[in-house]
C-alpha cells in the first residue's frame, strides 16, 4: 500500500530513496535480521545454497506442506527438499531460525559467460538479532558439515581397483570404480563380541577425532592389519568396516604397480573418507623382492632395512618384469609425508601368515591395530547361528550348546566352513545343528589322531595358500624364506600381545 502511494505522489528517484528510507526504519525497530544465500553467487554456483537445500532435506522437523523429492543418480535414497517459496522452521542450540525458499524469475538476461538459470533461487534465513553472533560462528558450520554428512551418506559405496595397471582413463585417473554393495556388517560379522565392539570404538573415534589428530599434531589416518588363516573373515571385515563409516574402498593390486611414483599417485588420487586396502601383504611383489635382495647378500633384517628405506634396495626390472615397488616406497605410502595429503584415510593390510612380515612393516605407528581373525570361537559360533540359522539365545537345546561349546575350541573350524554347513542345510535348522556338531567333531578327531591339532591344522592352512597363491600368481608362486624374518619374529609377537 504505501508503496502504492509512493509510486502515484513522488518521481522515481525520490520513491526509491524512501523505499530505502522506509526499509531501513523498519529494520531497525524489527528485532530480526535476514540472510540471503542465493544459488548463483556472481558466476558461481554457490555451495552454502546447495548444503543448505542438503540440510534442510534432513531436517527431522519438516513441516513445509509442500516438499519436493529428489533422488540422484547413483544414490540409494531420496532426499525431499523446499518447494518455491516455502517456509520452514529449524532449531539450533535452542534457537528457533526460519528458512525461506525464495524463487523469482530472472528479468533481464545480463552477460555471463555461462547460461544462469531461468530462475533467480535463493534461501534466506530469519534470525533474531540477538542470536545473529551465534548463528554466524557456528550454525552455517554446522550446516555444511552435515550437509558432507548426508551427501556421503546417500551416495552409494564405491569399490576402486587399480587392475588397469598404470595406464589413465579419459579423465586422468588412475582407479576404475564399481559401485560397492557387500552386505556384510559388524552384526554379521562371527567373532567375539567385546573385540568386535573394540574395533567400532576404534573405528569411531578415529572417524569423529578431527580435533584430536590435529590437537596431536599427527595426520588423520589409522592403520589395520588383520591376520589369521583363510576363511576367517578378513575380507569380510574390511567391507563390515566400509559399511559402518560410509567409506570408499580402495582395492589396491600392488602387482600392477610398477614403480614407487607410481604408487604415490595412486595415492594422490584417492578421496579422504576412505579405507585403502591391500590384501595378502606377504604375497605382495616387494616382499619377494627383498627375499631376492635379501638372499642374494645374506644380510641380517637390520642392515637391509635402513637401505630399504632409502629407496636403494629396489632390485629395479629385469626378472621381476619391471616391478620395482620397494618396502619403503610402501612405507612412505602408509606414513610418509605424501600420505597425509588428503586427511581421514584408512589402510587395510591383510595376510595369512604375520610371522611373513617385515619387522619394519609391523613396528608400532605403522599399524596401528593389529587384528587376529581367529578359527570360530564359541561366542562367534553363537552369532553364525543366529544369522543362518535364527536361533536366539536360549532357542538351542541346553545339550546340544554344551556340545558345541566343548568342541568348538578343539575342531578350530574356520566361520567359513561353519557357515557353509549351516548354508547347505538351512531348510531343515535340526539337522544343521546336527551336522555340525558332527562335522565339529570329525575335526576336533581328525586333529587328534593326526598328534596335535596345531600341525594338522598348519598344514592344512598352507595347503590352502599354496592354491590360492597358485591361482593369483601362476607363475612366481610366493615362497619365502624362513630365515627372512626370523630375527625380528620374536619381538614382534611380543609387541602384538
Ligand atoms: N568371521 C566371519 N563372520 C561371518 N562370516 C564369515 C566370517 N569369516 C568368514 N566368513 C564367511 O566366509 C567367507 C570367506 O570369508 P572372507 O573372504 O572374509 O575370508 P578371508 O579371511 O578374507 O580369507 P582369505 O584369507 O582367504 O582372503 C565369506 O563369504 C563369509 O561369508
Ligand atoms: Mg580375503
Amino acid at each position: 500500500f504505501c508503496q502504492s502511494i509512493l509510486h502515484t505522489v513522488f518521481p522515481p528517484e525520490l520513491r526509491f530513496a524512501s523505499i530505502k528510507l522506509f526499509n531501513r526504519i523498519f529494520h531497525w525497530f524489527s528485532s530480526y535480521c535476514y540472510f540471503d544465500i542465493t544459488e548463483i553467487d556472481g558466476v558461481n554456483t554457490n555451495e552454502l545454497y546447495n548444503a543448505v537445500q542438503l540440510y534442510l532435506s534432513s531436517s527431522v522437523s519438516i513441516t513445509g506442506s509442500r516438499l519436493s523429492l529428489t533422488r540422484a543418480l547413483n544414490s540409494s535414497a531420496i532426499t525431499f527438499g523446499l518447494s518455491n517459496n516455502d517456509v520452514i522452521v529449524d532449531s539450533y542450540k535452542g534457537v528457533a531460525v526460519l528458512w525461506e525458499h525464495v524463487v523469482t524469475q530472472r528479468q533481464s538476461q545480463t552477460f555471463s559467460w555461462r547460461p544462469l538459470p531461468e530462475e533467480k533461487r535463493g534461501f534466506t534465513l530469519r534470525i533474531k538479532k540477538k542470536d545473529k553472533s551465534l548463528i554466524l560462528e557456528s550454525y552455517l558450520d554446522y550446516i555444511m558439515e552435515t550437509a558432507n554428512e548426508i551427501r556421503r551418506k546417500n551416495q552409494d559405496r564405491l569399490l576402486y581397483t587399480n587392475s588397469r595397471g598404470g595406464s589413465l582413463d579419459s579423465r586422468g585417473h588412475p582407479w576404475e570404480s564399481v559401485p560397492f554393495k557387500h552386505p556384510s556388517t559388524f552384526e554379521t560379522l562371527a567373532m567375539d563380541p567385546a573385540k568386535k565392539t573394540d574395533i567400532k570404538d576404534d573405528l569411531q573415534d578415529f572417524a569423529n577425532g578431527q580435533s584430536f589428530y590435529q590437537k596431536t599434531g599427527r595426520a588423520w589416518k589409522r592403520g589395520y592389519l588383520l591376520y589369521g588363516p583363510p576363511g576367517t573373515g578378513k575380507s569380510s571385515m574390511i567391507a563390515a568396516m566400509a559399511n559402518y563409516l560410509g567409506y570408499d574402498i580402495y582395492d589396491l593390486e600392488l602387482t600392477e604397480v610398477h614403480t614407487n611414483s607410481e604408487l604415490r599417485k595412486l595415492l594422490m588420487k584417492t578421496s579422504s573418507k576412505s579405507i585403502i586396502v591391500i590384501e595378502d601383504i606377504d604375497c605382495s611383489i616387494n616382499l619377494t623382492n627383498r627375499k631376492k635382495n635379501n638372499t642374494s647378500n645374506q644380510a641380517m633384517s637390520n642392515q637391509y632395512e635402513p637401505e630399504m628405506r632409502s629407496g636403494s634396495g629396489s632390485v629395479g626390472g629385469g626378472e621381476d618384469g619391471g616391478n620395482s615397488i620397494t618396502l619403503s616406497g610402501l612405507l612412505n605410502f602408509t606414513d610418509g609425508l605424501w600420505s597425509c595429503c588428503g586427511s581421514e584415510r584408512i589402510f587395510v593390510f591383510t595376510t595369512n601368515h604375520i610371522e611373513k612380515l617385515d619387522p619394519a612393516l609391523l613396528r608400532s605407528g605403522r599399524m596401528d591395530m593389529h587384528i587376529f581373525m581367529s578359527y570360530c570361537s564359541f561366542p562367534a559360533l553363537k552369532i553364525l547361528l543366529k544369522n543362518y540359522l535364527g536361533f536366539d539365545e536360549g532357542d538351542l537345546d541346553e545339550e546340544d550348546l554344551k556340545e558345541l561349546e566343548e568342541v568348538i575350541v578343539k575342531a578350530e573350524m574356520t566361520p567359513a566352513d561353519i557357515s557353509e554347513v549351516l548354508i547347505k542345510n538351512r531348510r531343515d535348522k535340526k539337522k544343521a545343528v546336527r551336522e555340525l556338531v558332527e562335522a565339529l567333531k570329525n575335526r576336533a578327531e581328525r586333529s587328534r589322531i593326526n598328534g596335535g591339532s596345531r600341525e594338522k591344522n598348519s598344514n592344512d592352512v598352507e595347503e590352502e595358500e599354496q592354491e590360492k597363491r597358485a591361482l593369483e600368481n601362476p607363475e612366481e608362486g610366493c615362497e619365502f624364506e624362513e630365515e627372512t624374518c626370523k630375527k625380528g619374529e620374536d619381538e614382534e609377537d611380543e609387541k602384538i600381545k
